[in-house]
């Protein structure tokens, strides 16, 4: 049990001046990222562990948070990646069967300040009217020199802000990324091979994969196509991922896309998928996080209420089928809240992805039927 002063004052600085206090939710310090709002109401320890939250501060909507503790189960990747998390009034009891410690303990053992007692609403509304941006958390010894009741000197806190790095140009990937391939097997009896490249895959992933007869070779970012096709693969995978598409090196997904393997990406997948094929992406105001996102597939007419964790998005025309140098491509999915592009898909080659996270963790499992998918995509180019 790791135990700090009761009420450690903290302060939320955002990039435009605008400035909440509130108490120190687990480590105390500070921490700069992008602040960013989440409406999903469950599932925050998949959430945190999410490689996807790289550099980002998550503010959550659902204003308690902790419940149900952290438990050893549930994690997405071995640690939270989030730069810092913001929520209005935590848990002062874990009560799960599963949870082994308290959520407030477990960002303190990792090192992630937090803070706690701000009102999120009006946080969450102004990160809507102006858009996401720079933020910093104070607490402790960063503000050590002022009173508890006003941050030493408001002026030096905005500067440090303003000197943290942006989203818009971050190469995150190879901060994340495995730095050794590895192998999740099959569950049962093997069917396929897929490549995996780890761009900052989640574990349930791959074994929405493995559970399909996939085993699944997961890749560093900067595998090469020579590291992919040593594998042999039926078919490759682009996973989820932090940072901005447009630092990536897109040379293996040509190549995939070239000699014709069945490809399917997630998320940033996606977004270098669409890169790939020429299409270019754009930060949103302030993105889709959560777990209710509305979400049609137009090949079906089918609505999907969807997991969500994306700042950037594919420009592509919505209701036109596009030539690309790897054939035709049209626009397969589309957000109901907004027209944002939500997945794209080949009509020459066997490619197809989605902006959102089929593997739902956390969140509905509406979309989960697109591993089916990509089975059918690999089935079909065997015969
Ligand atoms: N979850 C993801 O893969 C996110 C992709 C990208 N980093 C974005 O913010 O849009």
């Amino acid at each position: 049990m790791i135990t700090r002063p009761a009420a450690t004052p903290a302060f939320l600085v955002l990039e435009d001046g605008r400035t909440f206090r509130g108490r120190a939710y687990g480590a105390v310090g500070k921490t700069f990222g992008e602040a960013v709002f989440s409406t999903g109401m469950t599932g925050y320890q998949e959430t945190l562990t999410d490689p996807s939250y790289h550099r980002q501060v998550v503010v959550m909507t659902a204003p308690h948070v902790g419940n149900t503790g952290v438990n050893d189960d549930d994690a997405e990747s071995s640690r939270i990646w989030v730069a810092g998390y913001v929520v209005r009034d935590p848990a002062r009891v874990s009560s799960n069967w599963r949870a082994r410690r308290s959520l407030d303990d477990e960002l303190a053992a990792q090192g992630v300040v937090g803070i706690s007692g701000i009102d999120t609403r009006a946080l969450t509304r102004h990160l809507r009217e102006r858009g996401v941006m720079r933020v910093g958390i104070f607490s402790g010894s960063a503000l050590a020199g002022g009173s508890t009741e006003s941050p030493i000197d408001a002026g030096t806190l905005l500067a440090e802000v303003r000197r943290a790095p942006e989203m818009t140009g971050a190469d995150l990937v190879g901060q994340v990324t495995t730095t050794q391939p590895y192998v999740v097997p099959a569950v049962g009896t093997r069917r396929f091979t897929v490549a995996a490249i780890d761009l900052g895959i989640k574990g349930t992933t791959s074994h929405r994969m493995a559970e399909r007869g996939i085993e699944v070779h997961v890749l560093p970012a900067d595998a090469t196509v020579e590291d992919v096709y040593t594998v042999v693969p039926d078919g490759v995978f682009l996973p989820n991922g932090p940072g901005d598409p447009g630092t990536a090196d897109l040379t293996v997904i040509r190549a995939v896309l070239e000699r014709g393997t069945p490809l399917f990406g997630i998320c940033l997948g996606n977004q270098l998928l669409g890169r790939a094929l020429g299409f270019s992406t754009y930060k949103l105001k302030y993105g889709h996080r959560g777990i209710n996102q509305p979400v049609q597939d137009r090949s079906t007419g089918k609505i999907e209420i969807t997991a969500h964790n994306h700042g950037f998005a594919v420009e592509a025309p919505l209701d036109a089928v596009s030539g690309t140098p790897y054939g035709r491509v049209e626009v397969s999915h589309v957000c109901l809240n907004d027209d944002v592009v939500e997945g794209l898909r080949l009509l020459d080659r066997p490619a197809f992805s989605v902006q959102y996270h089929p593997e739902a963790a956390a969140g509905p499992h509406d979309a989960v039927h697109l591993f089916d998918r990509f089975v059918s995509l690999m089935e079909s180019q065997r015969a």
